[in-house]
């Protein structure tokens, strides 16, 4: 840990250059500068830079301009990355480069086939993969917390020299992730399932709805909105995406086909001996599944209390709720917002640890709030 020019205690010395800065160059830069470390940025595209500068993410490296980074992170999209990581090692002969695009073995082999770079220049390379990220795209939707407590995995190659990855743990952690490492190999295979997948299956779910009609739709509650959240996200990344990972999400592909084989020869004859059993097992399967997701901050799955207030719909209102809960000493630990239809009040609902539940919901009420039980 070092004390940086701004007198904040970090890990990376800076400054970095930020190639990119889209949603997760933005928030990269933001994150940085929060710990006062000197973040320069560049992108193609003069709006997407110019707003990652007013939003606070660094300052814009002028096209020519000198620079000396530390750090070099490739935040473009995953099929000019390869492309992008190349120059910069060439570029800047003294500076650890990483990339942070979605998948890893695709970027590693095109570097691999690069003949202008040396064993000596992918010394200095580490892919990497932040877990984190939103359904939006663009510096506008970057927010610098993105990766607090998040998973951010490291997969060096055999070419990366300590320091390298040294350097992109420090990355990782001064933006408060949490580091694990793997190969590319095990990376683009775990996260077939544990991203691309769920990626799919939303936009697959999401898709049924276009044609709905609208008095249908008007009954959407959160199950729906919790499955289809991701189904918004930017088409031309995932394209780039499932793309270069598909041999490994097909695997997973042919089991959900089996599963909703199997599902609909159940459904068809309901009535049939055994199809009851057929689909709690099913359900209990997901139960099984969806128990063993960590928590928050990698621990083991825990289950919170939820509580929903009723508050009227008038600016302010969940601003001064959300005081009065810090006030009390009670962390959230998510929350989600909700309006019926036609109605002048939102519901609000909180999760907190079980044990704060009970007192939660006496201060609520002593303090005028209405809570739903
Ligand atoms: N969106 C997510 O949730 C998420 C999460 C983790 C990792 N990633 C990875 O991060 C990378 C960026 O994704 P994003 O969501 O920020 O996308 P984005 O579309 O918000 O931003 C990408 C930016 O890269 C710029 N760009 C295009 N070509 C470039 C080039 N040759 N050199 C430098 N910049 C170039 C674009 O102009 C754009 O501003 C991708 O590789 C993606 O796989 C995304
Ligand atoms: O939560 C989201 O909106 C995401 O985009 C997150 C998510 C993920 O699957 O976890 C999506 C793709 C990225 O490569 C990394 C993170």
């Amino acid at each position: 840990m070092t004390t940086n020019a701004n007198n904040h205690d970090t890990h990376l010395a800076g400054p970095v250059l930020v190639l990119g800065t889209g949603l997760l160059g933005a928030s990269i830069g933001l994150g940085l500068r929060a710990r006062g470390i000197e973040v320069l940025l560049s992108d193609p595209s003069p709006s997407a830079q110019a707003v990652a500068q007013d939003i606070g993410a660094g300052r814009i490296l002028p096209p020519g301009g000198d620079a000396a980074p530390q750090l070099v992170v490739v935040a473009s999209p995953p099929d000019v990355t390869a492309r992008v990581v190349s120059t910069a090692l060439r570029q800047y002969p003294d500076a650890v480069v990483v990339d942070i695009a979605s998948v890893k073995v695709s970027v590693m082999a095109e570097l691999r086939r690069d003949a202008s770079l040396t064993d000596a220049d992918l010394a200095r390379y580490v892919g990497t993969h932040p877990m984190a990220g939103r359904e939006k795209s663009g510096p506008v939707a970057a927010r610098g917390e993105l990766f607090t407590s998040m998973p951010w995995v490291l997969c060096p190659s055999e070419l990366s020299a300590p320091a390298a990855v040294k350097t992109a743990r420090e990355l990782a952690i001064d933006l408060g992730a949490l580091v694990s490492r793997m190969s590319a190999e095990e990376h683009d295979e775990s996260v077939a399932l544990i991203s691309h997948l769920p990626q799919v299956m939303s936009s697959l779910l999401a898709s049924r709805l276009q044609d709905t009609p609208a008095h249908a739709l008007s009954l959407s509650g959160q199950g729906l909105r919790d499955v289809t959240r991701i189904a918004a996200s930017d088409p031309s990344l995932w394209v780039q995406i499932l793309g270069a990972n598909a041999p490994r999400l097909v695997k997973h592909l042919y089991g959900v086909r089996e599963d909703l084989n199997r599902l609909i020869n159940t459904l068809e004859h309901p009535e049939a001996d055994g199809a009851r059993l057929d689909l709690a097992q099913l359900m209990s399967e997901g139960n099984a599944g969806q128990a063993r997701i960590p928590g928050k901050h990698g621990g083991p799955p825990q289950s919170f209390a939820w509580l929903t207030v009723l508050v009227d719909d008038r600016p302010g209102q969940i601003a001064r709720l959300l005081t009065e809960i810090g006030e009390e000493g009670i962390n959230l630990e998510d929350l989600r917002l909700d309006h019926s239809a036609g109605q002048d009040v939102g519901m609000v609902e909180i999760s907190v640890v079980p044990g704060k539940r009970q007192q939660l919901v006496d201060y609520l009420s002593t303090h005028g709030w209405k809570v739903l039980q």
